[in-house]
């Protein structure tokens, strides 16, 4: 595949194993109490066994304390760390420099200048992560299963690693991939049968799903 997959917000074993079947690059653990897709440190570290040499494993964690990230990343040794709160880029700077990990950065769109949110993180974080903004009343600032409009990323310069994400799902990807052209998907409600359950057979048709659209790109 010319692009990176990533899939978020798992818990499971089955889960997991879907995932990396089906071929992704990325697999995220949510470190949030309020997300249904929270997972404990320990845990994930369990599951993140499987992922060594096969994926690489995203910690994704909000507005969180260095004694937050210090248990996150002794408990599971993440790849990269995702950073899904108004993490300045001085913030992003002092959690690269605190762990010596790749940093994703989640910036949240739904007009073009959002996309322009990302200037004073250049030469900062090491990849972006456009994400829908959440709706007004929305607990979670991620992982709420809503898009936003995908040709706002069509213009970007070509040499910005971003991840598109934000209400992915089997059925919309063809068209996202279509208008928006990303290095890199990342998705969570979309292949799950109710908030916070994946469903290993909705992700495996989410890769089939992906794998037809490029193919159909590439014909
Ligand atoms: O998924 C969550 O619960 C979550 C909680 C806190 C921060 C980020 C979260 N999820 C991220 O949002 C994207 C998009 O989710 P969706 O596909 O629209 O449901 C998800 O992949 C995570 O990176």
């Amino acid at each position: 595949m010319a692009f990176d997959i990533k899939i978020c917000g798992l818990k499971t074993d089955a889960a997991l194993a879907a995932a990396l079947a089906g071929g992704a690059s990325h697999v995220g653990f949510i470190f949030f109490a309020k997300s249904p897709r929270n997972i404990d440190p320990a845990e994930a570290g369990r599951l993140r066994q499987a992922v060594r040499g096969r994926a690489k494993a995203v910690a994704v964690s909000v507005d969180a304390t260095d004694a937050f990230l210090d248990a996150i990343v002794a408990g599971m040794q993440p790849d990269m760390l995702q950073l899904h709160g108004r993490e300045t880029p001085e913030r992003v700077a002092a959690v690269k420099a605190r762990y010596g990990l790749p940093v994703m950065k989640a910036l949240p769109v739904s007009e073009a200048s959002d996309i322009a949110g990302l200037k004073p993180y250049l030469g900062v974080a090491d990849r972006f992560l456009f994400d829908a903004k959440p709706p007004k009343d929305a607990v979670l600032p991620g992982g709420n299963g809503v898009a936003f409009d995908w040709r706002l990323l069509a213009g970007l310069d070509a040499r910005i690693d971003y991840m598109l994400s934000g209400g992915l799902n089997a059925s919309n990807i063809g068209e996202a991939l279509r208008l928006a052209n990303p290095p890199g998907l990342d998705v969570s409600s979309g292949v799950e049968s109710a908030p916070g359950i994946k469903d290993p057979a909705l992700i495996e048709q989410f890769f089939r799903a992906v794998k037809a659209a490029a193919d159909n790109r590439a014909a």
